[in-house]
């Protein structure tokens, strides 16, 4: 049987590499075979960790690029994970086609947006031929209500592609964003 495609996307802490810990488990419990990635760029937590914000981990291999998932899938697997996809170049869409057509399920999470609300090309590609998305949201950390799905950025640095956490990135809902984004320019 042809695998599926799950893309897990929303801002950043919202549960999305959560959701993928999540996936992983079930994967274990039924034993079966399966293969853990994330970009090396992503060096927030050691590069042979996936780590969630509230501690959670699970091994993983951080990759250069899309290719090297291919070429590090010698044997046999029922599922692939990736995390942060949005920092993987485009040509992973291409590959993860080839996956569910050769029975394996693949689980991606990432940003769907940059803090300026940008869609990160990668994700939004695997998204348009996902068989299920699943658009997490985070605590607005400006309001307190359960509706962040963007991301605002608190530095004056412009860079979209900026490693980080608390300290530069804040998860808020559309009204916050816009009510910041006014008090910057005042
Ligand atoms: N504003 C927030 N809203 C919700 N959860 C938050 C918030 N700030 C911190 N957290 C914590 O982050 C956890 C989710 O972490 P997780 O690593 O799964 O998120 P993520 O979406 O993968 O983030 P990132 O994009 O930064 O990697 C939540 O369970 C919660 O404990
Ligand atoms: C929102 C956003 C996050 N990031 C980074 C911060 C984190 O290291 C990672 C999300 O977990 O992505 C960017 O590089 N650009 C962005 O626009
Ligand atoms: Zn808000």
């Amino acid at each position: 049987m042809a695998g599926k495609l799950t893309m897990i996307v929303g801002p950043m802490y919202s549960g999305k590499t959560t959701e993928l810990l999540s996936f992983v488990e079930i994967y274990k419990l039924g034993r079966k075979k399966f293969k853990v990635f994330k970009p090396a760029i992503d060096d927030r937590y050691g590069k042979s960790l996936v780590k969630t914000h509230t501690g959670l981990e699970v091994e993983a291999i951080a990759v250069e690029g899309s290719k090297d998932i291919v070429n590090l899938l010698e044997e046999k697997i029922d599922a692939v994970f990736i995390d942060e996809v949005q920092f993987f170049d485009k040509d992973l869409v291409r590959i993860v086609k080839q996956l569910i057509d050769s029975n394996v399920d693949v689980f991606c999470a990432g940003l769907d947006m940059t803090f300026k609300q940008n869609p990160f090309e990668t994700t939004a590609a695997l998204m348009a031929i996902a068989d299920e998305v699943i658009k997490k949201k985070a605590v607005c950390e400006v309001c307190g209500e359960y509706k962040a799905n963007l991301t605002y950025k608190v530095t004056e640095e412009e860079k979209e592609i900026d490693i980080g956490g608390k300290e530069k990135y804040i998860a808020v809902c559309r009204d916050c964003y816009n009510n910041l984004s006014k008090e910057r320019i005042k």
